[in-house]
């Protein structure tokens, strides 16, 4: 059974209908009313030592700060601000307090960054792993909120940033080729490498610029990528009753992929761009889609905040998602629907 068919029956079982509830399971958010206006953005992400992050490598002070994003990332996705969080926290019996301190360290900037107040948790001893689990509760007007049910055919599809970067800093470290510690940012690799170094250890939510998307009212579904591009638009297609296919060439930020892979010396070196770029995951960008007539407006909100969105596909009729790449036998379509991250994809 894989996390999507697990998540699949827990919402079959639930619920779905109750005073004040606008979305239950499946966005990225829950969404309650919280007056007239406005509603409540609820949101849980778990990080697991192992699966999530190695000690290793990952400073606490920046495993703090990516267990805040990764939860903002969330709230960003519909388009909110975080207001208030809590954290559960589990940790071995052997913690460190340096260690310990370093990660709160990380969560109190991180949450003051993002404007939101951490208003309780739990602390518990854990038999192996660290643990970190944050709720992130924010808000935002009623009609302004962003699901990721909404696209329509015609429309063009956006991303935020870079794919991939993460993905590939994560490679690196795992490859021993790139070391981690318990500095603030881990130095003493090239400095082409920083980028997906970063991206991986200390990812950025996008709410600012999330949040000015929702103001246009242009945006007709988004969402976030956690999962990389190749899972999450799959969700996004599935939700909205639609297809997509995505341009291999128009994905962004391959330049910066090239250092990665020339370190790790991959084989299939554009092959393997492509994966970290479509199911790497763990990019925590934004994607959405809007009408290609709201192009102009949309380039002009991301080059207010300094930011890059590149349209990289189209909204089609029907179902699934596929990547149209170039390759020496022509132009090939492939099916790339759910082939990204998937927790149990194994089982
Ligand atoms: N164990 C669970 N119980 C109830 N709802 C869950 C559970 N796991 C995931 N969900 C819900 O399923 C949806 C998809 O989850 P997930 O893929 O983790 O989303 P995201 O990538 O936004 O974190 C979300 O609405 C989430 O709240
Ligand atoms: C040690 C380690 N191994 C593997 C990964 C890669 N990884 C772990 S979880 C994940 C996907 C995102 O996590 P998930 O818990 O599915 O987040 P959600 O979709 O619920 O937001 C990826 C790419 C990692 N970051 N660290
Ligand atoms: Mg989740």
């Amino acid at each position: 059974m894989t996390e999507r068919d697990l998540i699949e029956q827990i919402r079959n079982l639930a619920c779905e209908k109750g005073e004040g509830l606008v979305q239950g399971i499946g966005d990225d958010c829950a969404v309650v009313a919280k007056d007239r206006q406005n509603v409540w953005l609820l949101t849980m992400d778990t990080l697991i030592e192992s699966v999530h992050f190695d000690c290793s490598w990952h400073p606490p002070y920046l495993l703090g700060r990516k267990a805040v994003s990764v939860n903002v990332s969330d709230i960003a996705a519909m388009g909110g601000q975080p207001v208030f969080a809590l954290l559960s926290l589990g940790l071995p019996a052997d913690f460190t307090p340096e260690w310990a301190t370093e990660l709160s360290r990380g969560i109190n900037d991180a949450c003051r960054q993002y404007g939101c107040l951490l208003i309780g948790g739990d602390t518990v001893c854990s038999p192996e792993k660290v643990s970190l689990t944050l709720t992130l509760i924010g808000e935002i007007e009623k009609d302004r909120v962003l699901y990721r049910h909404g696209a329509c055919p015609g429309d063009t599809i956006w991303v935020s940033g870079s794919l991939g970067y993460a993905a590939a800093g994560l490679d690196c470290f795992r490859s021993g080729k790139v070391v981690g510690g318990n500095v603030e940012m881990p130095t003493g690799y090239p400095s082409a490498l920083e980028p997906c170094i970063r991206a991986h250890l200390n990812p950025e939510a996008r709410v600012d610029l999330a949040s000015s998307l929702a103001r246009t009212g242009c945006v007709h579904a988004m969402m976030d990528l956690s999962d990389g591009l190749a899972t999450d638009l799959s969700h996004l297609c599935r939700q909205s009753r639609v297809g997509a296919r995505i341009e291999a060439e128009k994905l962004p930020g391959r330049e910066g992929l090239a250092p990665a892979a020339s370190l790790l010396n991959k084989k299939r070196r554009d092959g393997t761009i492509v994966d970290w770029m479509i199911a790497g995951g763990e990019d925590y960008e934004l994607l959405f889609t809007a009408d290609p007539k709201d192009s102009q407006a949309i380039l002009a909100v991301a080059a207010g905040q300094g930011l890059r969105v590149s349209p990289v596909g189209t909204i089609r009729t029907g179902q699934g998602v596929s990547l149209r790449q170039e390759t020496a036998r022509g132009d090939e379509d492939q099916h790339i629907s759910f082939q990204g991250f998937d927790h149990f994809a194994r089982n």
